[in-house]
């Protein structure tokens, strides 16, 4: 996707919906109900390894940002992954999905369930987190524009499909549907602060595409690992 004189550059940032993981078939599957137990559970497992990257990702933004009001608020996705204490955060709400799901808390952190390209998947974000300007890391996490809506029909569908996960193990998705809107606030307002030149906002665009990349992959990966 690039930007033209017909598409403003934060249309063409939100038109990347089109390429957002929702559509990939397996949450297609996973919202019509149509995912067993067992590749439920694997999908709860794999994606646990990006939880426990995103606050790494993240500390490395705030490593490569200069500007001080940008951590200031930049550091508080650090907490709500992590917590501010044990038994707090994210990252906890995420193997309490895992329990809810009938993984043990052992199973999911020790990667035993862990595929080999979710694990490229995960890495390669950080690594672009690390080593690409910070600005354009910032722009890569915009895919949190679209997560809303995805974190909401995937409540209403666990609800509905499978009744057999404890619904109080949804309470990270509860959680996101308040932290993402305004996570993604904030990092549209330093991106479009940020990128005024045509060139910077195209390296915005390929960063968010780039990131749309990661996820589809990793999906694909969760996909192939297992099958219908
Ligand atoms: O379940 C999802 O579909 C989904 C997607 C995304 C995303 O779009 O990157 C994030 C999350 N969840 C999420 O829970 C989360 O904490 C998160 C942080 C980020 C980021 O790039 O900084 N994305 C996402």
């Amino acid at each position: 996707m690039t930007i033209t004189a017909e598409t403003t550059f934060v249309e063409t940032l939100r038109a990347h919906s089109r390429r957002y993981h929702d559509q990939h078939p397996f949450h297609v599957r996973m919202n019509a109900g149509l995912l067993s137990p067992a590749q439920l559970r694997g999908w709860v497992a794999n994606r646990f390894h990006y939880q426990e990257n995103i606050p790494r990702k993240d500390a490395a933004i705030l490593a490569n940002c200069p500007d001080v009001e940008v951590r200031r608020r930049w550091i508080r996705r650090i907490t709500d992954h992590d917590g501010a204490h044990a038994g707090e955060g994210g990252i906890e709400a995420w193997l309490r999905l895992g329990e809810a799901a009938g993984l043990s808390r052992e199973e999911v952190q020790d990667h035993r369930h862990l595929v080999p390209g979710v694990r490229f998947a995960v890495g390669a974000y950080v690594t672009f987190a690390r080593t690409r300007p910070w600005v354009e890391a910032v722009a890569s996490s915009l895919t949190e524009l679209f997560a809303p809506d995805l974190m909401a029909q995937r409540l209403a569908a666990f609800e509905r499909w499978y009744p057999w996960i404890d619904p109080a193990g949804l309470a990270y998705f509860r959680a996101r549907l308040e932290q993402a809107p305004r996570d993604c606030e904030h990092a549209l307002e330093v991106v479009t602060e940020h990128c005024r030149s045509a060139e910077s906002q195209a390296r915005a665009v390929d960063a968010l595409s780039f990131k749309c990349d990661v996820l589809w992959s990793l999906m694909d990966a969760i996909d192939r690992a297992y099958p219908e």
